[in-house]
């Protein structure tokens, strides 16, 4: 049965990059369901006002909580997981990525940066699972690119989606480590030549000195990252050297 990822925007032309391509093809393949909602069908005044100043005062206008309550009524069944994007969210990882997708349904509902009526949240939370997310330290102005972003990282892990080319061990994250560098032909190119062991074809070899890439680059780039990952004698005395 497929995957249903339902959002609900005031943008829905934003979401268009996920019909395109790879998701486009998993979608016309049946493997996945994309539906996009616009937030404004259900307004109830003819300027389909979405949003509203903030009681208390303060910058910015936060969004309505009767219309958002009458979209996820609409949207939402019982059992679906409801995701709102937030600065203020939980931070999301490759662990929400792959626990997402055993999930049916994924809701997702796009706020603009000062939020949504919390009313909305605490309503919806009496009948189905809520989870606030963050995709990262930075400010947006709204929750339709982290959508597109945690759609992304959750349909190719679904079976058949990115076809056998997906590599089951998740890149850079399957030993703890992040990924060393990559090459392929010309071995020679504008004066810049593939290290040579990776021309040796002494498997030990190479292994190694990716394994000694990795942890270089991790300590220089993501030094937290050392802490959590499996680190032999060997990986110690490169890394005190
Ligand atoms: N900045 C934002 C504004 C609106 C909705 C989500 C975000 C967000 C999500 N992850 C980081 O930022």
């Amino acid at each position: 049965p497929p995957a249903r990822f339902d959002i609900v925007t005031i943008f829905p032309e934003y979401l268009e990059p996920l019909r395109a391509s790879l998701l486009g093809k998993a979608s016309a393949r049946g493997l996945v369901e994309i539906r996009v909602h616009n937030l404004r069908e259900w307004t109830h005044d003819v300027h389909r006002t979405v949003d509203d100043a903030p009681y208390g005062g303060g910058p910015g206008m936060v969004m309505k909580p009767d219309v958002w309550g009458a979209a996820l009524d609409d949207v939402c069944p019982g059992g679906a997981l409801l995701v709102v994007p937030s600065p203020a969210g939980r931070p999301f990882s490759q662990a929400t990525a792959q626990r997402w997708a055993k999930e049916r349904h994924l809701v997702f509902a796009c706020g603009r940066y000062e939020g949504i009526d919390q009313r909305v949240i605490d309503d919806a939370a009496r009948r189905m699972r809520v989870e606030e997310v963050s995709i990262g330290d930075y400010v947006l102005i709204g929750g339709e690119v982290a959508t597109m972003v945690m759609i992304e990282s959750v349909a190719r892990l679904r079976p058949g989606v990115l076809g056998n080319a997906h590599s089951h061990q998740d890149d850079s994250f399957s030993d703890g480590l992040l990924e060393g560098p990559s090459y392929t032909r010309p071995h020679s190119w504008r004066g810049l030549d593939v290290p040579e062991v990776l021309l040796s074809g002494d498997h030990m070899r190479v292994d190694r000195w990716r394994r000694e890439q990795s942890l270089l680059r991790t300590a220089a780039r993501r030094p937290e990252l050392l802490e959590s990952a499996e680190l032999g004698p060997a990986d110690h005395a490169l890394l005190a050297e």
